[in-house]
């Protein structure tokens, strides 16, 4: 016995003096502590929890731009830096330690977990269409039937006078759209009493385990072998997630060609792309230019299955964040309420040939998307909502440069979107919500206080325009896919919301929205009831 505990303490010691002594990275500033153990990491971010990046924040105010925050990683905090760090083309890659955090490692790959970058850039060549503007235009009428899903649950609450929770009404829209848009099913969340079965819940307790298993990636592996009815015992609060999977495992073969390899039993009328008035990520990729191995149903399961993660969440929160500060400042309200009235004077709108496949109970995109204010609304909603809480590390090949440090190739570097996204030296008042700091003078007609708000907040940044800061999409090669899908999400959802509503707040207030815990996506406090608010439609 004795001479177990003698091999597991002198093996202790071995990793203590190269951690601390012969590292590559061992000259770099940072606590003893950290540099020793990933534990110290595991203590802020599982135990707290989703706390590390604060306690990063005061590692830096102590050591400088550049500080080591694990044996392995460096993390540095400079939004001047953020370009040239992701830069298209660089020599870099994702880092394995914190990659595979939700899938495992080895796991079907889905784009984001794929580290090699020529097998990344060709995964993403075949899905990018799909995500490309045009292609977002196309899939508008699905668009404008979820939101009227959502809006028929606002009308209902307008008419009683009852408070409903915004929160899931936006996380219902969002993973009904990118559901229907993956799999040609959508999950109908917007069909459920007050949008409830939303996956809300499900991905920020799926993104706090993270937080645990960054540290054991290989468990999840694991997970991923207990059948679905076992595993909802061990992971209750994620059970939406794991009932959406099993639902999607079902569907997979009435997706599949007649004929297909992998399923028997696939459905003989299944001409997967033509059977639905949209096109069907999962079906478009099968179709695709990508290897046959590339093709296997696993894999595609993995890539779309990625894609409701990525994409829901992100954008319900953004859509939730910007509800409540809009709300909050009357001021904005005012303004946004103006802006709208004048871009869709009328509704329903009167029908036209170019919109006969839309809603006319819902503003088109096209018209949205031309309200300077509403486009600076959103921009502030996304930077207070944060899509990706956590840090995001870079692997390079060769050596980094930053200042005067040289960082040696190989080892894992990052930098944290927050850390950009609410630098006071960059967003004059970073906290506060303020439209006013992204329009350019003469963009829009502006009173007085509007002006001086607008001059204070700076739409200037050393000379640069304020958007060189708006990193909330990720920069380079493994920026977000879905920057197009989310942006028109958030101009239907915030523009049909305050055109057609006037909002006020219910027993809610900021701590309701604030981050105060980083589960990958960003949380509010723990105990949050979410954003509740009181409707009254407005007429015409
Ligand atoms: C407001 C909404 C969203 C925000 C703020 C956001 C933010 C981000 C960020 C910052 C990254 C880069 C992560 C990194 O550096 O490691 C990213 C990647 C990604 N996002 Fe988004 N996202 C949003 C919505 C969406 C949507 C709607 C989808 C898809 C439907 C999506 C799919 C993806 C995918 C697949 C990646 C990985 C790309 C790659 O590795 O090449 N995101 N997102």
């Amino acid at each position: 016995m004795s001479a177990i505990v003698y091999l597991i303490l002198l093996y202790l010691s071995y990793l203590a003096v190269k951690r601390l002594v012969f590292s590559p990275i061992a000259r770099f500033p940072g606590p003893k502590l950290a540099a020793l153990t990933r534990w110290y990491e595991l203590f802020y971010d599982a135990i707290l929890p989703g706390r590390f990046n604060w306690q990063i924040d005061k590692l830096h105010e102590k050591y400088g731009p550049v500080v080591r925050i694990n044996p392995e990683e460096l993390h540095i905090q400079d939004s001047d830096y953020f370009d040239e760090f992701y830069e298209r083309g660089a020599k870099c890659t994702r880092w394995d330690g914190t990659n595979g955090r939700f899938s495992g490692r080895g796991a079907p790959q889905a784009i984001p977990s794929t580290l090699d970058n020529e097998l990344h850039r060709i995964r993403r060549a075949a899905i990018n269409p799909l995500f490309s503007k045009r292609s977002i235009y196309d899939i508008e009428p699905m668009l404008h039937e979820k939101l009227e899903l959502a809006c028929e649950h606002l009308t209902r609450h307008a008419q009683d006078g009852t408070p409903i929770n915004i929160v899931d009404v936006w996380a219902a829209m969002g993973a009904d759209i990118i559901t229907q848009y993956g799999w040609g099913k959508a999950l109908d969340a917007l069909k459920s009493e007050d949008c409830k079965q939303n996956l809300h819940g499900a991905i920020l307790a799926a993104g706090r385990a993270s937080q645990f298993f960054i540290q054991f990636i290989s468990l999840q592996n694991v997970l991923r072998l207990i059948p679905f009815k076992w595993l909802k015992y061990i992971q209750p609060g994620q059970a939406g997630l794991i009932d959406y999977r099993e639902s999607v495992a079902a569907h997979l073969p009435t997706l599949l060609p007649c004929g297909h390899p992998e399923y028997k039993d696939a459905k003989e009328d299944a001409t997967p792309i033509t059977r639905h008035n949209h096109p069907v990520v999962f079906s478009a990729l099968l179709q695709s230019k990508l290897s046959e191995a590339d093709k296997n149903t696993q894999r595609l399961a993995a890539e779309v299955g990625n894609l409701v993660g990525a994409g829901s969440e992100t954008t319900a929160w953004g859509l939730s964040v910007g509800t409540y500060h809009i709300i909050a400042n009357p001021r904005i309200t005012h303004r946004l309420r103006q802006e709208l009235m004048t871009l869709v004077p009328e509704l329903p709108i009167p029908p036209t040939s170019s919109s006969a496949e839309l809603s006319p109970a819902i503003p088109p995109l096209r018209v949205l998307e031309r309200g300077p204010y509403l486009s600076a609304c959103i921009k502030e909603s996304l930077r207070h909502s944060l899509g990706v809480a956590s840090r995001s590390p870079r692997v390079y090949e060769h050596d980094l440069r930053y200042r005067d440090w040289v960082i040696p190739a190989g080892t894992p570097v990052s930098m944290t979107y927050y850390d950009v996204c609410m630098d006071k030296r960059v967003f004059e008042q970073p906290e506060r919500f303020w439209p006013e700091r992204w329009l350019n003078e003469g963009e829009v007609e502006e009173d007085d206080a509007a002006k001086e708000i607008r001059q204070r907040g700076k739409a200037l940044h050393n000379g640069e325009p304020l958007e060189r800061y708006w990193v909330i999409f990720g920069k380079g090669d493994r920026n977000c896919l879905g920057l197009t899908l989310a942006m028109a999400e958030l101009y239907l959802g915030l523009g049909t919301l305050f055109r057609k509503y006037d909002l006020e707040l219910f027993e809610t207030d900021e701590s309701d929205v604030k981050m105060a815990h980083d589960f990958f996506v960003a949380a509010p406090k723990l105990d949050s009831k979410g954003v509740r608010v009181k409707l009254r439609e407005l007429q015409g």
